[in-house]
């Protein structure tokens, strides 16, 4: 493997942009770098003409009316180009961003185990990417990139401008360069060390804003109140984020303060050269004039470019990069089993890194069954739901799933969409008597109809006509998306805890419409209520990492295992707090 050097891989993302836009930039730049230089020859040879003009009476009028209208041109297109170049700077940096992130998630997408997306060591280099440069600027690797390839064509402008001046006193061009040069290189130090001091201040800001989101948060606004923790909350977020603050503004003072040694080097740099210029004695006024030009030409060019600074703060995206590209190598998924019509474990077993969570499952469902899953807190249930949809990977065994298969998971999402987007999300090619029919069929269309806004509402209330739902209300709209991915021939449902927050009553008449709107798929139901487990076609049993009991209620009943021991135990509170 070759092992590039930081700002090689910097420049690499360049190519994610596409050449067109890379060769307008470069144009741009380009451009933009001789335009001073030119002008500084424009004005040098325009004095030339008019001081010989004022000598002989026959100067070339005609010459002097082209010069002015050579330089007018160089003028207005250079300013009229320099507006351009940032937008377009900005543009390729998104370009560059957006395909990384889309590269990015297409790989961490075709994973082929979602426990291998939650490892800490992925979350860990995804994190750094969603912040690229863990500072409080958002400037990404685009940037950066783009950046640092401006900053090496201003090479290309420094020659240029170092022609001219050599073209006087062969001296001149050298001397001003290595000056342009070295305090381009102090002032990319000092660019350097304030972005440390800012990343070095993010711990402490991120602290401060954690704790000023909990005062405004709607999920622990309740507690802060409750506990009467809002002065304390206050003092916390705004310690951390006055010392944050604090830190980048003594930074800010001191890059200022060394900014204004920059310019102070510059004006005696370009002093030397002024004064070498006047007492040369040896060139023409015109030729004094361009190299006059010249030295201006080269300030501007060196203290425009800022790109180096930017790889130091890029680093850290960029590093991550590479290091997602190597836990997630791009792998084409394997083909889906065609035409499975049951869903088949064999021996299967899972571990969570060393630890085994199923040790040897064999299952099998049949289309339209509807087989729940019973066991102990920890025994495993979500993990066979997750490895049931495909989610997951066993580590040895066999695992025959459906390809179509959906999930409704106990901690199911709560999308800030409108009420029919978060049903239609199941199955985006739904029309919308589909959507609508799923509604209805598990209960939850009286309630939307209901919304201000009815479908179209917006289910958070922050948004103006948006409307919060209860939590058996989100339910009924989960469990619609259930339905209608099985209306849309999803051929497996996995209802975890679908129910939990639903009144007994609900809880019933919910599972019976499930099984209405089921058509072909099997359907496993996990829960703890034995109210709606006993009607389920088949019960089985997860305990120690395996099916130990298998059957219906009355077969578990009779053979008064574990299962029944559960649900004596259930039934008997139930009896006792009626
Ligand atoms: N992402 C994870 N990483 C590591 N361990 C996990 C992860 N998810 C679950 N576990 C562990 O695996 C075991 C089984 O968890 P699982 O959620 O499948 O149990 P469950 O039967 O659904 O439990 P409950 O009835 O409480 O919902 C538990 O010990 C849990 O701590």
């Amino acid at each position: 493997m070759v092992i590039l050097s930081p700002r090689r891989r910097l420049l690499a993302f360049l190519l994610l942009a596409g050449r067109p836009w890379l060769a307008a930039v470069a144009l741009l730049e380009l451009f933009l770098l001789v335009e001073p230089t030119a002008v500084a020859l424009a004005i040098g040879e325009l004095v030339g003409r008019l001081t010989q003009g004022a000598v002989r009476r026959d100067a070339a009028w005609s010459d002097i009316g082209t010069l002015l209208a050579l330089l007018g041109a160089l003028l207005v297109t250079g300013n009229v180009l320099r507006s351009m170049s940032q937008p377009l700077a900005e543009r390729v940096g998104w370009r560059i961003d957006a395909a990384v992130r889309e590269e990015l998630t297409s790989r961490v997408l075709a994973l082929p185990s979602l426990d291998r997306v939650e490892a800490a060591a992925v979350q860990d280099e995804l994190a750094v990417m969603r912040s690229p440069l863990l500072t409080w600027t958002d400037e990404g690797i685009g940037a950066a990139a783009v950046g640092r390839f401006r900053a090496g064509l201003t090479m290309a402008g420094l020659v240029t401008a170092m022609l001219v001046l050599s073209s006087v006193v062969w001296w001149w061009g050298p001397a001003t360069v290595a000056a342009a040069l070295l305090l381009g290189r102090y002032r990319s130090g000092m660019w350097r060390e304030f972005f440390k001091v800012v990343s070095g201040t993010m711990p402490a800001a991120m602290r401060g804003r954690a704790w000023a989101a909990m005062l405004s948060d709607n999920r622990d606004a309740k507690e802060v109140r409750v506990f009467g923790l809002t002065g304390w909350l206050e003092e916390h977020a705004e310690e951390n984020i006055a010392d944050a603050a604090r830190r980048v503004v003594d930074a800010r003072t001191a890059l200022l303060r060394r900014e204004m040694s920059v310019f102070l080097g510059w004006a005696a740099t370009a002093s030397v050269v002024y004064v070498a210029v006047a007492t040369s004695g040896e060139a023409s006024v015109g030729r004094i004039a361009a190299a006059v030009g010249a030295v201006s030409a080269m300030f501007v060019i060196s203290m425009s470019s800022q790109g180096e600074d930017m790889d130091e703060v890029a680093m850290p995206a960029v590093d991550a990069v590479t290091r997602i590209r190597a836990l997630a190598p791009e792998v084409t998924p394997p083909p889906a089993p065609d035409g499975a019509r049951e869903i088949v474990l064999r021996d299967v077993v899972f571990e969570y890194g060393q630890v085994r969570v199923l040790n040897g499952v064999t299952l099998t469902l049949r289309p339209g069954e509807v087989i729940a899953v019973v066991g102990v807190n920890g025994a495993g249930k979500t993990t066979l739901a997750k490895l049931l949809t495909g989610q997951y990977r066993p580590k040895s065994g066999t695992l025959v799933i459906e390809p179509a298969a959906y999930a409704v998971y106990q901690d199911f999402n709560r999308y800030e969409l409108s009420a029919y987007e978060n049903i239609r999300i199941a199955a985006p090619e739904a029309t919308r008597e589909q959507v609508e029919a799923a509604a209805v069929a598990v209960g939850a269309a009286a309630l939307i109809e209901r919304l201000p806004r009815g479908w179209a509402t917006v289910l958070s209330p922050k948004y103006a006509g948006g409307a919060d739902l209860s939590g058996g209300q989100w339910q009924k709209i989960a469990l619609a998306r259930a339905a209608l991915a099985a209306a849309r021939g999803a051929r497996l449902l996995v209802l975890d805890e679908p129910t939990a927050n639903l009144d007994i009553e609900a809880e019933l008449e919910t599972f019976d419409r499930i099984r209405q709107v089921r058509g072909r798929a099997a359907v496993v139901l996990i829960s703890h209520r034995f109210s709606t487990v006993r009607k389920a076609d088949r019960i089985v049993v997860l305990s120690g990492g395996r099916i130990t009991e298998d059957g219906t209620h009355d077969d578990l009943l009779a053979a008064d295992g574990e299962y029944a021991r559960m649900f004596r135990l259930q039934a008997r509170q139930f009896k006792e707090s009626a």
